[in-house]
């Protein structure tokens, strides 16, 4: 599988955010995104997820088309929100999320012990710290396969062990085939992976 952007454009409120991206990912490859605020990085990652038109150019997948037919459906979104709904436990928002999502990977139990939150899942999420929280819409990433992760600021809020072990996941998801957009200001360490710097005048 291969995602494709030729000249691509994305826009707010009518405004042009970004135009002439051009990228191609494919499997195991991350692209980080870079640069300062309001440059255009989450606008890009909305676009991509299909939650944004694509104001011009064009965004397409190239194989893998009998089990994603659409961007959308290869791609789990972790967005600057957890969306996670606080009065449900942690576990009851995981496996709505893999029923959501389909094609079922871990279970919430073993996805919560990959992010280092083994037996939390009977709380409340509204019950969790802020990097409890981060690192349980982490885990939405291993309940179900997508080959496509689209992660905005993923480790907003992480301390060092919990970032070092999301690292882990990410390079083994790249290992496995899968693809990584990522919006950060902080280094990711996914070694190999290229860098989208947006909002620079060249
Ligand atoms: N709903 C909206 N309506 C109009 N303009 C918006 C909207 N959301 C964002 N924008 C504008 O779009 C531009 C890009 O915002 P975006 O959130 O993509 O930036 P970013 O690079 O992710 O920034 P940050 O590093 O602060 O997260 C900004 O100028 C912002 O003000």
């Amino acid at each position: 599988m291969r995602l494709i952007a030729e000249n691509l454009g994305g826009e707010r409120g009518g405004e042009a955010v970004f135009s002439g991206l051009n990228f191609a990912l494919g499997k195991g490859q991350a692209l980080i995104v870079t640069g300062p605020n309001g440059a255009g990085k989450s606008t890009l990652l909305r676009v991509v997820a299909g939650l944004l038109p694509v104001a011009a150019g064009r965004l397409l997948i190239e194989g893998g088309a009998e089990d994603f037919p659409s961007i959308a459906s290869a791609c789990h979104y972790l967005g600057h929100q957890n969306a996670m709904k606080t009065a449900l436990s942690v576990a009851e928002n995981l496996r709505f999320w893999r029923d959501f999502s389909g094609a079922d990977f871990l279970s919430a139990e073993e996805a919560l012990a990959m992010v280092g939150l083994d037996g939390i899942g009977h709380l409340p999420f509204g019950y969790l710290s802020t990097g409890q929280r981060r690192r349980a819409a982490i885990a939405k990433l291993l309940v179900s396969r997508r080959p496509l992760w689209l992660l905005d600021e993923p480790t907003a809020g992480l301390d060092k062990a919990s970032e070092e072990r999301f690292g882990e996941l990410m390079r083994e998801h790249c290992s496995e085939g899968g693809i990584i957009i990522a919006a950060t200001h902080l280094p990711l360490g996914i070694e190999g992976a290229t860098e989208l710097r947006m909002g620079e005048v060249d």
